[in-house]
C-alpha cells in the first residue's frame, strides 16, 4: 500500500505545485490522477519515487517512509517502484528482448551486465512477461521498427520484469489511438489486479480513466478538489477540477448547427 502524507512541493520559482496532499493507494487498486495542465499530476508521481525532492510531508510505500531514505536506500526502494515515463522510453537500437532486461543492468554484478548475462530465471520471467503483454512473437524485433501501442506494452514487461509493489504510469496513451489506448489501459488494469499492485496513472483523458480506474483523484492548484469512484465526476465536479465548461455540450456539432442556422437566416432574408 501507498500513503501519502500531507506532501508540499515548491519549486526555487517559489511555485506551490502540491499543497499538502493526503492519499492512501491499497494494493490492487488503479488510480487515475486527473486535473488541468499545471495542476501538479507530474509532480505528485515524481515526487513519490523522489524524482523531485517533496518539500515536507512523507510517502510511505509499505513500512518504508521514501522521503527520509538516503541515496542508496532510496535506489533499492525504487526497484520496488515500477516506472512507466515517457522519459524512460526504449533504447531504439536493441530489440524488445533486451530493452525488456535493460531494466536489470543495474541488479547483475558488473561481468554480468558486461556481457549481458542474466540468471535464467530472469530470462524466463521475461519471456512469460513478453507473452503476458501480448508481445511473444516479437523478442528480437527493434524498438525502432515498434508501433506506439507495442513500444507501451515493452514498457509495462520492462517495469514488471522487477517485480515491483507500486506502479506509476505517465500518459500512457498520450500519442495511441483511442483502441490501442483502451488495450493498453485495460492490460494495466488486469495485470494490477492479478499482481495486487498499486497504480497511479497520470491521464489527461478523462472517459478513458473513467472507464478503466477504479478511483479518480482530481488535482487542482495542487490540491486534491475529488477523490472518488469514476461514477460520481459529476459536471459539476468536473467544473470544480478543470474550471467552467459545458461538459455536456457537443461542441463543434453545436457551433455547426448555430452556424447553419445563421447561414439559412441569412439565406432567407
Ligand atoms: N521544474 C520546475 N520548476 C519550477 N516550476 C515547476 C517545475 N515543474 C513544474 N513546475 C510548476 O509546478 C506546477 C505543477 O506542474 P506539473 O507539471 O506538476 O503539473 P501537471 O498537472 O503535471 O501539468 P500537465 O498536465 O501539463 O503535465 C506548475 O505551476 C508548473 O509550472
Amino acid at each position: 500500500m501507498l500513503r501519502i502524507d500531507s506532501l508540499s512541493k515548491r519549486y526555487p520559482t517559489g511555485d506551490m505545485a502540491l499543497k499538502g496532499v493526503t492519499l492512501e493507494v491499497p494494493d490492487g487498486q488503479v488510480m487515475a490522477l486527473i486535473g488541468p495542465s499545471g495542476a501538479g499530476k507530474s509532480t505528485l508521481i515524481r515526487c513519490i519515487n523522489r524524482l523531485v525532492e517533496p518539500t515536507s510531508g512523507s510517502v510511505w510505500l509499505n513500512r518504508v517512509d521514501l522521503t527520509r531514505l538516503n541515496t542508496r536506500e532510496l535506489r533499492q526502494a525504487r526497484r520496488k517502484i515500477g516506472m512507466i515515463f515517457q522519459e524512460y522510453a526504449l533504447v531504439e537500437r536493441l530489440t524488445v528482448m533486451e530493452n525488456i532486461l535493460s531494466g536489470q543492468l543495474g541488479y547483475v554484478n558488473f561481468w554480468q551486465s558486461w556481457f549481458r548475462k542474466f540468471p535464467q530465471a530472469t530470462l524466463d520471467e521475461a519471456f512469460r512477461l513478453l507473452d503476458r503483454v501480448g508481445l511473444s512473437d516479437f523478442p528480437d524485433k527493434r524498438a525502432d521498427a515498434l508501433s506506439g501501442g507495442q513500444r507501451q506494452r515493452v514498457g509495462i514487461a520492462r517495469a514488471l520484469l522487477q517485480n515491483p509493489e507500486l506502479l506509476l504510469v505517465d500518459e500512457p496513451t498520450a500519442s495511441l489511438d483511442p483502441k490501442t489506448s483502451r488495450q493498453i489501459m485495460r492490460l494495466i488494469n488486469e495485470l494490477a489486479a492479478e499482481r495486487g499492485l498499486s497504480v497511479i496513472i497520470n491521464i489527461h483523458d478523462v472517459p478513458l480513466a473513467q472507464m478503466f480506474a477504479q478511483r479518480i483523484v482530481g488535482l487542482r492548484f495542487g490540491e486534491v478538489v475529488y477523490d472518488g469512484p469514476p461514477n460520481r465526476l459529476t459536471p459539476s465536479v468536473l467544473n470544480e477540477i478543470y474550471g467552467e465548461e459545458d461538459w455536456n455540450a457537443s461542441g463543434p456539432a453545436q457551433d455547426l448547427e448555430e452556424a447553419e442556422s445563421v447561414s439559412a437566416g441569412v439565406a432567407a432574408h
